[in-house]
């Protein structure tokens, strides 16, 4: 049998990343002449990849986005999101530890994201996490993104995991949905970047705290999850 492989959204789940997701996008804002977003609208910014975000920040300010300006606004986004890495985005409290004891459980760890690829890896490079991961999949990794549920099975299967075997934790609607779309345990996190609370897309359980993630959940996440019999 496989390891038991753990599933992490990157964005409001591993890595509080909102004061430079904010601070780039209204950078970008700022070069097209709009008003700045407000911090407090994270929640419903972020979650679809950043094209989306900023297709969502100029609507906001009732100014609809062209697909050249969307397509130059994001440019501009990657240029500068990437140059100011990690900036202030660093891990959730709890998270290193709770690594660490997933490990220790002789558990596989992984990254499934609809950051793209390259930002979500450069990212972790920068907070020293890379070598945790069995695989780091992004929003461009594959044909389909969270919430296909597809995303995930391609995540599983460059890490060398199994679907009965694997379970995921995120703070969006994306990433408990992708899970119900591949048939694995979904675990919510509530301190994330989500405009509806997580508990209203029923996963599996929410835990409020890092902390909370030990192996003993996790293998009865999995154990729940099998056909009977
Ligand atoms: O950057 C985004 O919009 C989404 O990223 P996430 O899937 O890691 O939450
Ligand atoms: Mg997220």
């Amino acid at each position: 049998m496989t390891e038991t492989l753990v599933i992490f959204d990157l964005d409001g789940t591993l890595i509080d990343t909102a004061p430079d997701l904010i601070a780039s996008l209204n950078h970008v804002m700022d070069l097209s002449g709009h008003a700045h977003v407000a911090f407090e609208d994270i929640t419903w910014l972020v979650g679809q990849g950043a094209l989306a975000m900023i297709e969502r920040a100029w609507s906001l300010h009732g100014h609809p986005a062209s697909p050249e300006q969307l397509h130059t606004a994001f440019d501009a986004f990657l240029v500068h999101y990437a140059n100011n890495m990690p900036g202030q985005s660093q891990p959730y409290p709890g998270l290193v530890a709770a690594l660490d004891r997933l490990e220790a459980a002789g558990m596989q760890l992984a990254v499934c994201t609809n950051k793209t690829e390259a930002l979500a890896r450069r990212l972790l490079d920068r907070l020293d996490l890379t070598s945790r991961f069995a695989a780091i999949t992004g929003g461009d990794t594959f044909a389909v993104k969270k919430p296909h549920g597809d995303h995930i099975l391609g995540t599983i299967e460059k890490a060398g995991g199994s679907v009965g075997n694997a379970v995921m934790i995120g703070d969006s609607i994306n990433d408990i949905l992708a899970a119900q779309n591949a048939r694995i345990p979904a675990i919510g996190v509530p301190f994330g970047y989500s405009d509806k609370p997580v508990e209203t897309f029923n996963p599996d359980v929410v835990i409020s705290h890092f902390d909370k993630l030990e192996p003993a959940l996790i293998k009865q996440l999995v154990e729940d999850a099998r056909p009977v019999g």
